[in-house]
């Protein structure tokens, strides 16, 4: 465990975290001594001459003061390495987060980064201050005790002693149990978490064809599995947690029995074994303390195993020495590419001149998403190049290429603040008057005088609710207002509502004005409009032309138009 805190937090942690463990130490091996002042004390005390106690009492007195003092300064070093880990920890994977290529950020993994920055850094940070210590005090302090034990009765410290191994194999076997139901019950639980969610999402549609009564079977079983892994956790997980307790307990009544048995064969005083069960009280508190710990030591370790896992995702390699692109030109010359080993792109070649206007159609899944994201490098092709005014992005510093291309997707994402203050995203330096200016071309402002409170309304989470074209204008105008000269475009699938549609062609043509752009193309309009159609299909590209060459044509191009007119042929028609 402090192996893997040490691989999260990096070197700069090591010396304070070792003098922490080491006062640590200091603090559990003080407390053990102090365990074991009690015996001559209390052999004293019930002995002949209880005046011989003092000297005794008087070492007790130094030892637990040098006890209290070190136990003090190493809850204090807990504390505070336990919020300088936490500051540690979030430059650390906040450094990470904005390195890791723009492709790893998939719904999903940002759910669980969310879990991670957020519970997993506090179950971190409690290792050192609430953690640490009592494990460290079960190992040390029970250690401490066996070895004063030796001093006075070796027969009962051998008993202790060969305790050990057999305390830590069931200490090792109750972890495993439980954590191996407890696995179990988290996939069931976060399962039945998903289906609820699901099952009110898909409220409209079960209800409209009528499955309200008989209900959702995927809940149902979901929720049935969920109550199963309760009644395994309750039958088979219990062993696990109390059986440690248990073994503590019966170390503790054999060493009772076998103090017993001595005393009444008179090879033991009474005040010794008095003295001596004491001691091996102490020697158990320790360990049953660590077993309650369990839980958290867990949660403790899976959250570094996470935090590892995401510092060692491989990055993007940034060039040595940058170049910068000649002028705005996209070529893509024989990429291959795949997310894993299946191949999304194959042999794809393509070259979009600057200031002109390249739509990509063809079926879904045909690669066309992927083409605009290898040429925001957010990945690195398998083979081939992807080229920017003639230089390979991969030799384009990311700032530059990042300050070249505006990315206008489909899932447009708004922060949690006002319309300014998202299409502000795009320029973050702007004027007031340039994001207006921005605004009116987008036509964003129509949206922003519906508003109830109008600039000062807020988006974004818990905020007011946009339609998917409205959101669309919105990011449409971070766009513009950015000014890169290359723009690669995802056109709304979604039917828009005619206002909507003149709003976003009219946001569109002002976007696009004097522009590189590479296009997914959803409208016979911008089709027809674009000075080249390359159409992909199964991850090639089939052809390339113009609209009235390839409808000329023949072939793949030809026919995708002709299902799509027959599939939704009002769509299809130019709109003005
Ligand atoms: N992040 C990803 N990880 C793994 N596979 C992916 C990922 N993104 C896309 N794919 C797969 O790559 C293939 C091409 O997807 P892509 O999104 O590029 O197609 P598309 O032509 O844009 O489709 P659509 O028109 O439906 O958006 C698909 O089979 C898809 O399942």
């Amino acid at each position: 465990m402090i192996r893997s805190l040490l691989t999260v937090l990096g070197p700069g942690h090591a010396a304070p975290l070792r003098r922490m463990i080491g006062v640590m130490g200091l603090a559990a091996v003080l407390q053990g001594a102090a365990f074991a002042l009690l015996v001559p004390v209390l052999r004293a005390l019930l002995g002949p001459t209880p005046g011989d106690a003092w000297p005794w009492l008087a070492v007790f007195a130094v030892v637990a003061v040098a006890q209290a003092v070190a136990a003090y300064l190493a809850q204090l070093a807990g504390y505070r390495a336990g919020s300088s880990m936490s500051r540690g920890l979030h430059h650390r994977l906040g450094d990470q987060i904005a390195s890791l290529p723009l492709g790893w950020f998939t719904g999903d993994r940002v759910g669980k980064l969310g879990q991670l920055t957020s519970g997993g850094v506090i179950n971190v940070m409690q290792v050192p201050a609430h953690l640490l210590r009592p494990l460290i005090d079960a190992v040390v302090t029970p250690a401490a005790v066996v070895l004063l034990m030796y001093v006075f009765d070796w027969r009962l410290a051998l008993a202790a002693t060969l305790a050990v191994p057999v305390l830590y194999l069931v200490y090792q076997w109750s972890g495993r149990l439980i954590q191996r139901t407890d696995h179990g019950r988290d996939l069931v639980i976060a399962e039945a978490g998903g289906r609820v969610v699901e099952f009110a999402q898909t409220q409209p549609v079960l209800r409209a064809f009528g499955r309200t009564v008989e209900g959702y079977r995927l809940l149902d079983e979901a929720l049935v599995a969920q109550r199963d892994a309760g009644r395994r956790m309750i039958t088979t997980g219990v062993w696990g947690m109390i059986g440690f307790g248990l073994v503590v307990q019966a170390t503790f009544t054999a060493l009772l029995v076998l103090g017993v048995s001595f005393a009444l064969g008179g090879s033991l005083g009474v005040p010794e074994l008095l003295a001596l069960l004491v001691l091996a009280a102490r020697f158990v508190e320790p360990l049953a303390m660590a077993a309650d710990l369990g839980g958290a030591i867990r949660l403790g370790r899976n959250a570094l195993s996470r935090m590892i896992e995401l510092l060692e995702t491989p990055l993007l390699p940034q060039p040595t020495a940058p170049r910068k692109p000649g002028d705005t030109t996209i070529e893509l010359v024989e990429v291959s590419f795949g997310y894993d080993s299946r191949p999304v792109l194959e042999q794809v070649s393509l070259r979009v001149p600057p200031r002109s206007m390249t739509a990509l159609v063809g079926p879904s899944g045909s690669g066309k998403t992927t083409v605009t994201r290898l040429i925001a490098r957010f990945f690195d092709v398998d083979s081939g190049s992807v080229r920017v005014g003639g230089v390979d992005v991969r030799e384009i510093a990311g700032d530059e290429l990042m300050s070249l291309v505006s990315l206008v997707f489909q899932d447009v994402y708004l922060f949690e603040g006002t319309i300014e203050e998202n299409i502000r995203v795009g320029r973050p330096g702007a004027t007031g008057e340039q994001v207006r200016a921005a605004a009116r071309l987008a036509r964003v402002e129509e949206i922003v005088a519906r508003l109830p409170g109008g600039w000062q309304a807020r988006t974004g989470e818990g905020g007011v609710t946009l339609s998917g074209g409205e959101r669309q204008r919105i990011s449409i105008a971070r766009a513009i207002l950015k000014d890169a000269p290359i723009v690669l475009l995802d056109e709304a699938t979604a039917a828009l509502d005619p206002e909507n549609e003149s709003a976003v062609q009219d946001a569109l043509t002002a976007l696009t004005a004097d522009r590189t752009l590479l296009v997914i193309a959803h409208r016979l309009q911008t089709v027809v409009a674009a000075d080249q159609i390359v159409v992909l299909d199964g991850g090639r590209i089939a052809q390339s032309g113009t609209h009235e060459e390839l409808m000329a044509r023949g072939g793949r191009y030809a026919e995708f138009w002709a299902e799509r007119n027959r599939a939704h042929g009002w769509r299809l028609l130019p709109t003005r």
